[in-house]
């Protein structure tokens, strides 16, 4: 996040908490920068960094990470430098060897009991588990990939946790691959390279996060290939995370390549609905620690679990916004508190499933020809299929009910409304239209 962007939000966050909280605890910020998820701002005092961290700090996440979606943490530091007289420029401290070595800090939330398994990231989690035992080295390396924000950092992290919980001795060195030729770099500077090549060959696990980052990257490429290659002959485990599988990273030598592939490669599938679900359940208990008095209905969680399904880091962002939002304004979590705070998310994630599309795939379930579903026939046959189409009309899309209706053979929205109250109550009762329903929305979604 850029300066600017930060004086951007400014505004809105004045409008969001009022402009007497926004004087008082806002505006004393000093945005620093971000670095590795971690956005940085000073502030003038201790109480002062508690006070916004307990009372603003989700909030403030939430806006800062919808302007880079890295950031996953907000830090309040403490302002040292005096107010006047700027001092003379120290020269800077010469990197030590540590510095080199250290670890990326990791995040604490990020750790296998915080982890929601499902379907599309059980076989991820599995390995991710299997390497934290670290028992014999099995796979090397564990290369994992998936889309954005669906969990690698949160597992590469995990690992880390497991694996010094379980051996404080182990020396698990955790960075991401920007770091590594942030530090490949510097011991280049420095004349350091053969610290740096010793230190990195002395590690006992070596994680390398968004390693798609050093392709077209050709010095940094060949040192990472020269150490994963000793790392890998000294049976030493190493895992790997991208956004993409392999052989689809652009720009990477295809000796590091078949490097790459040579141990396990899993695969972290986008999330779906039942994944969504489970994790919004997860995220609610936080919540409620730090709201205990705010409460959510199921339908909610489930109408974010449908709406919302980009990414983790979306939908988590989208709770707790929706949760600060609430309590800073005293109101209870209805649905259209949720619409209204969300409407940009959800206007950003929405499908693109067309009317038409819905219509045509329930017609195809129901075996009734489109003319028939849209018609003016008010058989069963025809009329059931027609309630659940509209009603998959108003999950899925974000057409009004008149224009559902227009489309419906031009019904009236009343019509409309019957048609999705009576599949609501139906889906409870009849187990059939539920699993039609359930089968529909999973098609439409794929
Ligand atoms: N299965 C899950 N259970 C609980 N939280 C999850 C799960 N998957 C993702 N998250 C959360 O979603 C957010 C994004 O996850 P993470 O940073 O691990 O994504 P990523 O795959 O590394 O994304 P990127 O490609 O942007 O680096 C984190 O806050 C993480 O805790």
């Amino acid at each position: 996040m850029t300066q600017e962007q930060w004086g951007a939000l400014q505004d809105g966050l004045c409008k969001t908490v009022g402009r007497n909280n926004y004087t008082t605890w806002i505006k004393p910020l000093k945005y620093k920068g971000s670095d590795d998820g971690v956005a940085v701002f000073n502030v003038p005092s201790h109480f002062m960094g508690t006070y916004v961290s307990q009372n603003f700090g989700e909030l403030l996440l939430s806006q800062v990470s919808s302007v880079n979606s890295n950031v996953r943490r907000i830090q309040f530091k403490v302002d040292e430098t005096p107010a006047k007289a700027p001092a003379a420029p120290k020269a800077q401290p010469a990197a030590s060897n540590t510095d080199l070595l250290s670890s990326a800090p990791l995040d604490s939330r990020f750790t296998f009991d915080n982890f929601v398994v499902g379907k599309p990231n059980e076989l991820a989690h599995a390995a991710a588990r299997r390497v934290s035992e670290g028992g014999p080295v099995i796979f090397n390396p564990l290369f994992l990939h998936g889309g954005v924000g669906l969990g690698k950092t949160h597992l590469m992290h995990a690992i880390s946790w497991e694996l010094r919980q379980r051996n404080p001795e182990m020396n698990v060195l955790y960075l991401s691959a920007e770091q590594f030729m942030y530090r490949f770099v510097q011991a280049l500077r420095e004349r350091k390279m053969m610290d740096f090549k010793e230190m990195f060959r002395s590690v006992d696990v070596l994680m390398v996060d968004d390693v798609q980052f050093i392709a077209g990257k050709d010095s940094t490429q060949e040192e990472f290939f020269h150490t994963f290659n000793a790392l890998v002959d000294q049976n030493k485990q190493i895992i790997i995370s991208a956004d993409r599988a392999p052989d689809e990273i652009k720009d990477l030598e295809n000796r590091i390549r078949s490097r790459l592939q040579s141990g396990l490669v899993v695969d972290l599938h986008p999330t779906d609905y039942e994944l969504r679900l489970g994790i919004l359940q997860a995220k609610l208990e936080l919540h409620s620690v730090h709201y205990p008095g705010l409460e959510i209905d199921h339908g909610i969680l489930e109408f974010l679990a449908h709406r919302i399904s980009t990414n983790v880091r979306v939908l988590e962002g989208a709770l707790t916004r929706l949760f600060a939002f609430a309590s800073l304004i005293g109101k209870p979590i209805t649905m259209e508190l949720t619409q209204d705070c969300l409407s940009d998310v959800l206007r950003a994630s929405e499908r693109k499933v067309s009317i038409e599309e819905i219509q045509r795939k329930v017609a195809d379930h129901y075996n009734i020809r489109l003319s028939d579903l849209i018609g003016p026939k008010r058989v069963r046959n025809f009329a059931r299929p027609r309630q659940v189409a509209m009603y998959l009309c108003k999950q899925l899309t974000s057409r009004s009910l008149p224009e559902i209706g227009r489309r419906f053979g031009g019904r009236d929205h009343t019509t409309v409304m019957h048609g999705v109250k009576r599949i609501e109550e139906l889906q409870v009762q009849d187990g059939q239209i539920a699993e039609d329903i359930e089968m529909l929305r999973r098609m439409l979604e794929a």
